[in-house]
C-alpha cells in the first residue's frame, strides 16, 4: 500500500535548508575561481608584496585573496553602474561622480585584520580601474591616552566607548561625499597614544578601505528617537576576519613576543619596561591584557557583529583561509 507520505512529492520530505544570506565555500571551491581571474600576479609584483613585510604565504595570496580582488573589481564595477542610475535619476539635483568605494575590514585583535587589509590595497591598486586605493585604520579615533585615563577607559581600549566614533563616521561620510582633501588623527603602537599634532590625509581615492575591531558595529542611539547612521552603511563591502579564540590568542602572544625582540627595544616605546623583565613575565602581562581586554571586546562587542559583514573568511590554526561565508541575498 503507497502511504500518504510517500505519495508527497520528494522535495516535501527533504529537511527544509535553514534560511541563510550565505553562501558556503570550501577553501578549495574559493580557489578554483582563482582560474576565472584575470591579472595572474607576476614575478615583480610578487616580489613586491613581499616587500610589504607580512609573512603571508604566496599560495595564499593566488588561492584566497586574488579571487578576492576580482571579486571586489567585479563589485566596484557594478557599484558604479547603479550610481550612473542614480544619477541619471537625479538629474542636475545631487548626481554625484567619483565616488570611492569603501571596504570595511572588521575581526578581533590579532586575527591579522592589518595584514588582510594591507594586501588588498596592493592587489586592488593593480586593476586599472581602481589604482587609487587607501588604506585608514580606525585606531587614530581612539580617545587620546590622557583622556582614556580621565574616563577609566584604559583597561577598554579597543571598546566601542573608547574611539570617538562620530569623528570617525564623519571621517568616513566626508571622503564617501567626494571631499578633496579629509584629515584623520594618527595613532602610534610605539607611544601606544594619539600622536599629537600627526595628521593623516586622504585624497579622493577610487577605494578607501577601512580597517578595525569595530567597524561593522550598529548605529549608536540618537537622542529623542532619531536614527544615527552607522560606520558601516557607508561600506559598498565588508569582510570579517575569523579564527578559533585560542588560536587568536596564540597569534596575540607570539606577535607580543616578536615586537619583544623588535619594536619594544626603541627607547621611546611605552612597552621598553617588557624587554627589561623575564620573557615569562612579559608574557604574563600578555596573557592579562589578551583575557581582561582583548577576549571580553571580542566575545562581547567584535564576534557580534560578524554576522553583518559581506564576506567571512575563517582561518584555520595556520593563519590558512579554510571557509568562506559570502552574502548572497
Ligand atoms: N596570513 C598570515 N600568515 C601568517 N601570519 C600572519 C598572517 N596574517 C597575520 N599574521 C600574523 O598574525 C599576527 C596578527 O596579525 P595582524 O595583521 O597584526 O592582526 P590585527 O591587525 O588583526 O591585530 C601578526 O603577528 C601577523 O604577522
Ligand atoms: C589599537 C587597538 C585598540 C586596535 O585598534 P583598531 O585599529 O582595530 O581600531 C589594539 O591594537 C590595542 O592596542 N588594544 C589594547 C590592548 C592591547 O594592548 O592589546
Amino acid at each position: 500500500m503507497i502511504s500518504s507520505v510517500s505519495s508527497l512529492p520528494r522535495s516535501a520530505h527533504r529537511p527544509r535548508p535553514e534560511a541563510t544570506p550565505y553562501v558556503d565555500l570550501t577553501r578549495a571551491e574559493w580557489s578554483a575561481l582563482r582560474d576565472k581571474t584575470p591579472l595572474p600576479l607576476t614575478a615583480e609584483e610578487v616580489e613586491k608584496l613581499r616587500g610589504l613585510g607580512d609573512v603571508i604565504d604566496l599560495d595564499e595570496v593566488r588561492d584566497i585573496y586574488l579571487p578576492l580582488s576580482r571579486l571586489l573589481n567585479l563589485y566596484v564595477g557594478a557599484t558604479n553602474g547603479l550610481r550612473g542610475a542614480l544619477n541619471t535619476f537625479l538629474g542636475e539635483q545631487g548626481s554625484q561622480s567619483g565616488t570611492p568605494f569603501v571596504i570595511g575590514v572588521a575581526g578581533s585583535v590579532a586575527v591579522g585584520k592589518s595584514t588582510v587589509a594591507r594586501l588588498l590595497k596592493a592587489l586592488l591598486a593593480r586593476w586599472p580601474e581602481h589604482p587609487r586605493v587607501e588604506l585608514v585604520t580606525t585606531d587614530g579615533f581612539l580617545l587620546p591616552m590622557k583622556e582614556l585615563q580621565e574616563r577609566g577607559l584604559m583597561s577598554r581600549k579597543g571598546f566601542p566607548d573608547s574611539y570617538d566614533r562620530r569623528a570617525l563616521t564623519r571621517f568616513v561620510a566626508d571622503i564617501k561625499a567626494g571631499k578633496d582633501e579629509v584629515t584623520a588623527p594618527v595613532y602610534s603602537h610605539l607611544i601606544y597614544d594619539i600622536v599629537p599634532g600627526q595628521r593623516l590625509t586622504v585624497r579622493r581615492p577610487d577605494i578607501l578601505i577601512v580597517e578595525g575591531l569595530n567597524v561593522l558595529q550598529p548605529a549608536l542611539p540618537g537622542k529623542d528617537g532619531r536614527t544615527r547612521v552607522a560606520l558601516a552603511d557607508y561600506f559598498d563591502f565588508s569582510v570579517y576576519v575569523d579564527a578559533r579564540t585560542e588560536d587568536i590568542e596564540r597569534w596575540y602572544l607570539s606577535r607580543f613576543r616578536k615586537l619583544r625582540r623588535t619594536a619594544f627595544q626603541d627607547p621611546s616605546s611605552y612597552f621598553r619596561k617588557y624587554t627589561q623583565v623575564s620573557e615569562e613575565e612579559a608574557l604574563d602581562y600578555a596573557r592579562t591584557t589578551w583575557r581582561t581586554i582583548n577576549r571580553p571586546n571580542l566575545t562581547e562587542n567584535v564576534a557580534p557583529t560578524r554576522g553583518r559583514a559581506t564576506l567571512v573568511l575563517r582561518k584555520g590554526p595556520d593563519h590558512k583561509v579554510q571557509r568562506l561565508s559570502l552574502r548572497k541575498l
